[in-house]
């Protein structure tokens, strides 16, 4: 079980309360001045990757502050209670363990008393097979041609993680060509199939629960238009495989249980692109690479187990975390990757992020009065710099943002990749120092303006600066460090959660949504008016009856 401690009500809670006084009118340039080796002191390597968390409002005292925060929410016995397969999911009843995903075959992991680590591996045999049957063409379609196209049928945690890896890590891609399918509006199956031959196309329907209205939907659309050409049952066997916890559910569809990979309750959607669902990532780039993604967030997760807290990576993003959306009442946070690859990061960690913190009930089962998960966004750089970088440098709230960048780039072409670094490593210093209004003066002195345009002009290109960033370099975006940045914002989540004392592994709040919607949809398959909502659904849905 996990503690239910309120953090609030904690001795470090009242000490950040003073550093936030404190810190709020020191501007976050002095402390670099007062401190030559700041950027060491707050930066810390995991293999080929540096963390500089210095450019946060933070000074000696204040991380002090936070690492006894960890320490009296009791952090160090709740990790050890996930990794040792408590059920911490408790509302579920299930443990949490996406890291036995990724645990090399014979490192034991007990559930319930029971080493999983050879089903574990059991599943990833049958995957690392079929994906070099898949990929030589020894696996054949029924006209006796081999795959070219792969088909992911999958949403949220069945489609989000997968897609995010394979786009990230597309320098390794195979002859494969993966497509996603996720969205049940037609327009998404109907735009993929359009592009496909029915005789080369293998499906892959990713679902825990095998019960997802829109995968359904779209499992069973792709099913007939292969059917509507290959005109035969027998060849679903060549063309579709499930990735699901549902055997019963598989079966029913007309999948073959030889034709399953399975993974288990213990493994949360959003958390599961480690197990089967990563079937589509195996053949996107190969299994040795797929297997060196487990091995890179397999390195975080021993990195979390065993090193201290002061030196803990997601811990200390977890805490800085913390520190601005409680103490600071910054309710966002931006994931900046300067990477195209990484194009869809941020949007991953949105249901990692969101749909575990977003929480407003406690562990005791009382609503929270303060602050629990963020809002994450972001999109590469260096677009974001041309759509909303204005509010994060001259905005009215303050938005911590995690930069992200590769020393070395896949794509060596002429000086793209300085160009993009020099705004990677520019972007940080500015939001850090600004601009005084004395330089602005300056400045446009200096480009001949007189003092009554100065004046009018100077108030509006004044930069706050102050703005509190993390940068993250990695040597290379490959498999291995693509697997221990995920693993890395994972365990921050977790961390998060458990000083939030909430269950960062149940999403119970995704259930009235598609309630209401299975109640509604028969209301849409007729035309008669209807009158049994509010006004305003009921004026929709007759407005939408009329214009169909
Ligand atoms: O994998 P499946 O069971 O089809 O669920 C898909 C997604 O739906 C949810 O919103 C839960 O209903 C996510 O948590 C999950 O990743």
């Amino acid at each position: 079980m996990l503690p239910t401690i309120n953090f609030t009500q904690t001795t470090a809670f009242q000490k950040l309360l003073e550093d936030k006084k404190r810190l709020e009118s020191l501007p976050l340039k002095s402390l670099f001045h007062s401190d030559k080796n700041r950027q060491s002191t707050y930066s810390l390597y995991f293999q080929d990757i540096l963390i500089d968390y210095s450019k946060n409002l933070i000074d000696a005292d204040t991380f002090q502050h936070l690492i006894e925060l960890a320490k009296e929410c009791q952090l160090e016995s709740a990790i050890k209670a996930q990794l040792s397969g408590e059920l911490i999911n408790q509302t579920e009843g299930r443990a949490v363990l996406h890291t036995a995903l990724r645990k090399p075959k014979g490192e034991p992991q007990l559930l319930d008393g029971v080493n999983i680590n050879a089903e574990i591996h059991q599943v990833r045999e049958h995957m690392k097979e079929f994906t070099e049957q898949v990929i030589s063409g020894t696996w054949k379609g029924y006209t006796q041609e081999a795959i070219t196209d792969i088909v992911n049928i999958g949403i949220g945690g069945s489609d989000l993680g997968p897609v995010m890896v394979t786009e990230a890590l597309k320098p390794y891609k195979t002859r494969l060509n993966v497509h996603f399918v996720s969205n049940v509006d037609g327009t998404h199956i109907a735009e993929t199939l359009k592009k496909l031959n029915p005789a080369t196309t293998l499906f892959l329907i990713a679902s825990k629960t095998f019960t997802t209205q829109e995968t359904m939907a779209n499992a069973f659309t792709a099913r007939a238009w292969f059917l509507d050409a290959a005109q035969d049952e027998s060849a679903i066997s060549k063309h579709f495989v499930a990735l699901s916890t549902n055997k019963s559910q598989v079966e029913k569809f007309g999948i073959d249980s030889s034709n399953m990979f399975a993974f288990w309750d213990w493994v949360g959607g959003r958390y599961s692109l480690w197990s089967a669902i990563g079937l589509s990532i195996s053949l996107s780039i190969g299994y040795d690479n797929f297997e060196a993604l487990l091995e890179g967030a397999h390195d975080m997760d021993n990195h979390l187990a065993y090193t201290p807290l002061e030196k803990n990576a997601p811990v200390i993003l977890a805490l800085l975390g913390i520190w601005y959306i409680n103490f600071w009442n910054a309710p966002t946070h931006a994931i900046l990757p300067y990477d195209q690859y990484m194009h869809r990061f941020a949007a991953y960690f949105q249901q990692g992020d969101m749909e575990s913190n977003g929480k407003s009930v406690d562990r005791a089962g009382n609503h929270v009065n303060y602050a629990t998960g963020p809002v994450i966004w972001g999109e590469p750089g260096t677009n974001g710099q041309h759509a909303f970088y204005q509010l994060i440098h001259q905005g009215t709230q303050m938005i911590p943002a995690d930069f992200i960048a590769p020393a070395q780039t896949h794509n060596p072409i002429g000086n793209h990749h300085t160009l993009l670094m020099s705004n990677f490593f520019a972007q940080t210093e500015a939001l850090m120092n600004g601009k005084s209004l004395d330089t602005v003066i300056a400045e446009l002195q200096k480009a001949g303006l007189n003092d009554e345009a100065i004046q009018k002009l100077a108030p509006f290109k004044v930069f706050e600066g102050n703005k509190p960033t993390n940068s993250i370099l990695a040597k290379q975006i490959n498999p291995k460090t693509l697997g221990a940045l995920i693993a890395m914002y994972e365990h921050k989540i977790f961390v998060q959660g458990v000083i939030w004392n909430i269950f960062s592994y149940d999403q119970w709040g995704v259930e009235l949504g598609k309630q209401l919607a299975n109640s509604i949809l028969p209301e849409l398959e007729n035309d008669q008016t209807v009158t049994s909502h509010d006004s305003s659904t009921n004026g929709l849905i007759n407005q939408f009856k009329a214009w169909r």
